[in-house]
């Protein structure tokens, strides 16, 4: 089956200040990310950063070009940092194998020609990615969770008591743009990125997963002082422009994968929002 791929534009801040709901949702809001034994991607204007699902059931489904890419190969121009969302389960890169245990990651430089995703040996795999271009080559390289640069940030009495693994960040793994981590709340909290933060030099996507299927995460995005919100199901994305906020309050604890590219490697680049300026 062939990639599902659309395209989407960028906007200006003071645009989206008009955008009603549904105009909102069909800018920044992914909702379908898996299709059973194909590909889904989106292809943003931010950075041209692609945010994309794959989802083998029953038979291997490889990462195919798209005509958006105008290349033979996924990867001639590009970098690709997938991390697990199902089961344990394998992908091959240019004929080697790698097994990855649930939100291990794998990071893939440019230049590869072959990347093939395989069910999983008990139910269906699932794996999130997000592809930036690439100026060069840099090895492939599997980051198992406990290799992560790993920070607990925040308190149970602020409702946003969490683990950030870092998985694909300069210390662990060379890229040319992408970063990629995995963000786990605890039990009882429910808020992520509080403080909120912008950062003008890159544009960031939020992936949710391991939330209850009948519940929700409230994702605020937006300028500081003119925020909107996304109601975002399991298993999907919100794209964040380099203007935006992005941060979210769940009715449950869940789990988020944020992917970055853009102008630097700097996780801390950071313009941290007090709580009480945002509007
Ligand atoms: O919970 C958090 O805080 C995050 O995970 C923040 C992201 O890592 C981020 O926004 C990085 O810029
Ligand atoms: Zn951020």
């Amino acid at each position: 089956m062939s990639i599902q791929y659309t395209l989407r534009h960028a906007t200006h801040p003071a645009d989206c200040r008009s955008y009603d709901t549904a105009k909102l949702r069909e800018t920044f809001l992914i909702e379908d990310l898996f299709q059973d034994n194909g590909i889904n991607v989106v292809y943003s204007m931010y950075d041209r950063l692609i945010i994309g699902g794959a989802n083998p059931v029953s038979q291997d489904v490889k990462l195919e070009t798209f005509p958006s890419l105008r290349s033979e190969n996924f990867l001639d121009r590009r970098e690709l940092g997938i991390i697990n969302v199902g089961p344990e389960s394998a992908v091959t890169v240019d004929g080697q194998q790698f097994i990855l245990a649930p939100k291990e990651a794998l990071y893939i430089g440019m230049g590869v020609k072959d990347v093939t995703f395989h069910p999983a040996a008990n139910g269906e795999a699932k794996f999130y990615f997000n592809s930036a271009p690439a100026h060069r080559n840099y090895p492939t390289k599997k980051v198992s969770l406990a290799k992560a640069e790993t920070v607990e940030l925040g308190a149970l009495e602020n409702s946003n008591h969490r683990t950030i693994r870092k998985v694909l960040i300069n210390s662990v793994v060379e890229t040319c743009q992408l970063q990629m981590g995995v963000t786990e709340l605890k039990t009882g909290s429910v808020w992520n990125t509080m403080p909120a933060h912008t950062h003008d030099r890159r544009m960031e996507a939020y992936f949710y997963f391991e939330l209850p299927e009948d519940q929700v995460v409230c994702h605020f995005m937006g300028e500081p002082d003119e925020t909107r919100h996304l109601w975002v199901k399991n298993n999907q994305a919100v794209i964040s422009p380099p203007w935006s906020i992005h941060s979210g309050a769940g009715t449950s604890n869940y789990t988020f994968i944020w992917g970055m590219a853009g102008e630097n490697l700097d996780y801390n680049d950071m313009d941290k929002v007090a709580p009480t300026d945002l509007k």
